[in-house]
This record gives structure tokens, C-alpha cells and sequence, in this order.
């Protein structure tokens, strides 16, 4: 339009006037236009305008050559694979393992690619160093890194070395403790309903879990202070409520969605509180260190805490108040809904399968029988009488099989570009995976993989003397991903198998336990991308045992 201005001669005045008059006619209709927009309207046409371009400036890193998944028609723009994914990912990923479980793929979330590799590639990967091969910035990058505040995470692995180096050494200590803590509050959570009762057992098993963790993490009082359970419950929640909103969405239009989102305004409330209930517990610590180190008395021995930990070997960034809230919520999150949720699977894997009831319970009675209560004396400490737990420990290994809380295991971000033996590059910063759950249901590794078969590893560790101490709940191996694999996998591991175990035998011990409608139908897993988890809808019924003696 400018252009036809320009040529307008002089002459023809009455002909620009009216070329004036429809410019200026326009621009009113346009001004009102944009005036009648609601913010709502106005909202929605910048995101739709970010989305569009997002789906063509979005960055795409793939092995060379991998083909692309989830495309029905050649012609489909990468935006329906985004949805796409976030509603059928299960299906995607188990048609791709069928076609090309032999050759990297890549499956295409909104914000990442997923390079899924082939099984035989895990063991080459296994050692390399988080500098190289990171699985802490795969973490962070599902989590929504910076819109949830969980960025600083990938700069330190304080988080890891202090479960690592600190918590699994000292398992059979932080066993006794936990199981005194557990023996303590469980009155406060666990009801005790004579006749059925419907339970809201995920919701029980996540503060047990909350409490247990926070027990070793930070100590009593802090560890029974509701605000603590809270968070420590919480910002999982937050966090993965906002990553999964914002990964609906292309990473361009992150900056104005993360702004709507409630859950991220809860992420920044449960750091703040994470803060308030830190900072006297790190000032007390630090000032019992000064007092040590000047040999005067300190009034009262603190507990021996992951926190104090971390506080001693920590740099004074990675102590700074807000990143260790940070790092003991982002704790919380590894530890808390991941044990729950095994608890929750294994009840309701048991209610669908009601004949191992008896067979658990035996195996329990009879180390009752033979060691006593747990930690009644020093031959039935936590660690040696759970140890003893085989049969529980097989059903564990066939549930975790059956509930992987995440289709991909493990995933790693390059850190740098590497080339493997037979030559399959991996550029930098490209995202790969194991597609675990089509893995651990392939008929060549697990025999009859659609039937639930809770002895498959009591088998195995039984076969053969030399086999004894593997298949475990707590391995982390090819063939058992669960817990990831290789140097960055799950440190907290034998922990948190710990845990599940001395719940589970109370809770078994003492109750029964069905599913709401009396039948023996699992309520099924629900899934969101690659996450899975149980229902959160689904109850059970509780009541005290009643085939049991004393
Ligand atoms: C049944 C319960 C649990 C499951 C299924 C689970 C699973 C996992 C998985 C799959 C990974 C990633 C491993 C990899 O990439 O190779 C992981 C990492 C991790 N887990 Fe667990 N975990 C559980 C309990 C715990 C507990 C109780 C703690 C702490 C006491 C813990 C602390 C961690 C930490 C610190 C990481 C490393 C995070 C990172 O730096 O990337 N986990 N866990």
C-alpha cells in the first residue's frame, strides 16, 4: 500500500485524498478490531502464532538416520506428532520397538526428540561419565528446567553423591532408624477400621514415604512438621504438573504458558518453605561445627542427616540456602512418589492376584518366628531380616516389570558429540533413551511377558548358588531397568527397596486389603507420554486382619 502512495502524482489530489480516506477507514476498522479482543482472545492468538512457529524452528537432534515415528501420512507437520505423542506414546513407542528395535529411532515429545537406542548399545554406554552422557540434565529437562526452577540441579550431582556415598553405605543404620520412625507416627496415618474401610492408600503411602524420607534427609523435629510433608509431597506434583502443561506446548511459547500455569506459582511457595524450615537446621549445624572446631561443648548432638551431609563436603554455592532447599525438595521428588508408588502397585497387583496374600504372609511369619520382631535383637536388625523377605522381594521385581512408572529408561543427554564402536554418531545435546517397558516385555527376554508371574526371579535367584545375589529388586541390570543402569543409575535404590519392604510387612501383617467393588480387577495404569502411574481415583478397602491369631 505504501508503495501506490508513493506514485501518486500531484495532479491527482482528489484520487489520494480518497486512497487517505480508505488508509485511515482501515486502520479505525483494525484499531477497533484490536480494541474489541478479549485478553483472552488476544492470548490465544500470540500462542497460536508462537505454536506455528515453534513447530518449524523447534530443534531437531537425531542420531543420523534414524527414522521418525508416529506419522500417519507423509504430509503431517510435526505439531499432530506432538499430540500425537502426549496421548498414544505407549503405542508409539511398542509399534517403533517392533519395527526397529535393532536401530536407533525417534519418537518426537513437543519440546525434545527422543533418540530411542537399541538394548545392545547399554553396555557400551554404562561407564560414561555424566559429563559426557548426562542423565541428571535429561531429569531436568522433563522436569521443565527453568520454568520449574530446577535448572541449578544439573551444574552440581551434590544430590547424588550424598545417596551414593552417605545413605547406601550406611543402609543398615538408616534402615533402624527409619523402622523406629515408621513404629512411631504410623498411628497418625494408617487407620485401624475393624470391619472394610475405603482407604485412600496412595495418599497414606506417599506421607509414609514422605516421613521416611524425611527422617534421614533432615531429622526430627523438621521431618514431622506438616509443612515439610507437605512440600516434600507437593513440588513433585508442582513441578510435574507444570512440565507436563508446558510440554502440551512448543518450547517457543514456554515464556507466556508458564506465566498461567497455578502449579508453578505452588513449585516457587513450596521452595520458599523449603527455605524457612532449612535455614535454622543449617545455621545450627554450622554453628556446632565452629563450636567443635574451637572445643567448646554444643548443647545438643544433632542427628547424623543427609543434610548435615552435605553441609560438611558441599562448596558454598552448593550449600547456598536456596540451592539446598532446591536440592532437598528435588530429593523428595526422586524418593517419595517413586516408593509410593511402588507400595501402591504392589497392593494392587496383589488384590488382582488375592492367592499371594498367604504365600507373602507365610514367608513373613515364619522369620517372625525365627528372628522376632524386627530389630528385637541384634541378629533381626531392618537390613538382615528384610533381607530374608525373597518371595516379597520377586513379587517387587514382577511388579515394578508390570508398572514401570516411565516407558523410557534410562535417558541421557550428550553432553558432547560421541561416536560409538560401530560408528553410530551421537550429536551433542541429543536426548537417548531405552524404550524399557517394550524391552522387559519382548518374549525373547522375559518368557510368557503378558502373565504375571510374581516368582520369575525367586526362580532365578534359586537355580543356581552363583545366581543367589542377583535378579534383586534393588539390581539395576539390562534386563531389569527399573532403576535405570549403569554408574548414573538409581543411587537410592537399596533404600527404598528397604523401605517398601518394612511397610509392606506391617502393613500385610496387620490388614487385609481388597479392591473397592469386591472383584479382582487392577484398576489400569494411566498414562501421560512416556509416564505411567497407578489411578489416582483408585482406593481399596482396610480392615485389621482378621485370620490372624494375636
Ligand atoms: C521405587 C523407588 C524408586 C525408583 C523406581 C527410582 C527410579 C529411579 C530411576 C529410573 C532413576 C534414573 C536412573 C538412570 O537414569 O539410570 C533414578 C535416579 C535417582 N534416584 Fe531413584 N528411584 C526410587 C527411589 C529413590 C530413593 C528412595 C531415592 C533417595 C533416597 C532416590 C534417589 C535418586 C537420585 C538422587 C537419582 C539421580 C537423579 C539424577 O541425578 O539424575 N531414588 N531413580
Amino acid at each position: 500500500m505504501s508503495a501506490s502512495l508513493a506514485s501518486l502524482s500531484p495532479g491527482n489530489a482528489s484520487e489520494a485524498n480518497d486512497l487517505l480516506q480508505q488508509v485511515i477507514d482501515r486502520s479505525t476498522h483494525l484499531a477497533e478490531l484490536v480494541a474489541s479482543l478479549t485478553a483472552g482472545t488476544t492470548i490465544a492468538l500470540v500462542l497460536g502464532t508462537l505454536l506455528l512457529l515453534s513447530a518449524f524452528t523447534r530443534p531437531k537432534r537425531h542420531v543420523p538416520g534414524a527414522p521418525v515415528l508416529g506419522r500417519k501420512h507423509w504430509w503431517e507437520p510435526d505439531l499432530l506428532l506432538y499430540w500425537r505423542y502426549t496421548a498414544n506414546a505407549r503405542t508409539i513407542i511398542a509399534d517403533g520397538y517392533k519395527k526397529f528395535k535393532d536401530q536407533p529411532f525417534v519418537v518426537k515429545r513437543h519440546d525434545v526428540d527422543f533418540n530411542v537406542m537399541p538394548h545392545k548399545y547399554l553396555d557400551e554406554l554404562r561407564l560414561v561419565p555424566n559429563t559426557k552422557l548426562s542423565s541428571i540434565r535429561a531429569n531436568v529437562q522433563n522436569l521443565g528446567h527453568k520454568w520449574t526452577f530446577t535448572t541449578p540441579m544439573s551444574e552440581s550431582n551434590l544430590h547424588f553423591r550424598v545417596v551414593q556415598n552417605k545413605l547406601t553405605p550406611e543402609l543398615p543404620k538408616y534402615l533402624d532408624i527409619i523402622k523406629k520412625e515408621l513404629d512411631e507416627i504410623w498411628s497418625d496415618d494408617i487407620p485401624d477400621p475393624q470391619d472394610w474401610q475405603e482407604v485412600d492408600i496412595q495418599e497414606m503411602m506417599r506421607r509414609l514415604a514422605a516421613r521416611m524420607a524425611g527422617k534421614v534427609f533432615v531429622g526430627h523435629p523438621a521431618c514431622r512438621d506438616e509443612d515439610w510433608i507437605r512440600i516434600s509431597v507437593g513440588f513433585a506434583m508442582d513441578v510435574f504438573t507444570t512440565g507436563a502443561i508446558l510440554r502440551m506446548f512448543p518450547p517457543l511459547t514456554h515464556p507466556i504458558v508458564a506465566w498461567l500455569i497455578p502449579a508453578r506459582y505452588r513449585v516457587m511457595e513450596n521452595l520458599r518453605t523449603a527455605e524457612k524450615i532449612l535455614e535454622p537446621l543449617m545455621k545450627r549445624h554450622k554453628d556446632n561445627i565452629a563450636k567443635k572446631a574451637a572445643g567448646e561443648p554444643i548443647e545438643e548432638e544433632e542427628e547424623d542427616t543427609l543434610l548435615n551431609w552435605m553441609i560438611d563436603r558441599g562448596t558454598e554455592e552448593e550449600i547456598r540456602l536456596d540451592r539446598m532447599a532446591l536440592r532437598q525438595l528435588f530429593l523428595c521428588l526422586a524418593a517419595v512418589h517413586t516408593t509410593s508408588m511402588s507400595i501402591t502397585h504392589i497392593l494392587f497387583d496383589l488384590c488382582s492376584h488375592p492367592e499371594w496374600f498367604p504365600v507373602i504372609r507365610g514367608e513373613i511369619d515364619e522369620i517372625y518366628k525365627d528372628l522376632g520382631p524386627i530389630n528385637s535383637s541384634p541378629e533381626s536388625s531392618a537390613k538382615n531380616w528384610l533381607n530374608r523377605l525373597e518371595k516379597l522381594d520377586s513379587f517387587f521385581v514382577e511388579s515394578q516389570r508390570s508398572n514401570l512408572p516411565s516407558l523410557f529408561v534410562p535417558q541421557r543427554i550428550a553432553v558432547q558429540s560421541m561416536t560409538l564402536k560401530d560408528g553410530t554418531h551421537i550429536p551433542k545435546g541429543t536426548k537417548i533413551t531405552w524404550a524399557a517397558h517394550s524391552h522387559m516385555h519382548d518374549t525373547s527376554i522375559t518368557q510368557d511377558p503378558a502373565n504375571f508371574d510374581p516368582m520369575r526371579s525367586y526362580r532365578k535367584r534359586h537355580s543356581s548358588p552363583e545366581l543367589l545375589n542377583k535378579h534383586l529388586a534393588s539390581s539395576a541390570s539390562p534386563n531389569s531397568l527399573a532403576f535405570g543402569y549403569g554408574s548414573q543409575a538409581c543411587p537410592g535404590r537399596t533404600f527404598s527397596v528397604g523401605e517398601v519392604k518394612l511397610i509392606l510387612v506391617r502393613l500385610l501383617s496387620d490388614y487385609e486389603f481388597q479392591f473397592t467393588d469386591g472383584t479382582t480387577n487392577r484398576p489400569a495404569n494411566m498414562f501421560a507420554g512416556e509416564n505411567s502411574f497407578p489411578d489416582p481415583s483408585a482406593k481399596l478397602l482396610m480392615r485389621r486382619r482378621r485370620d490372624k491369631s494375636s
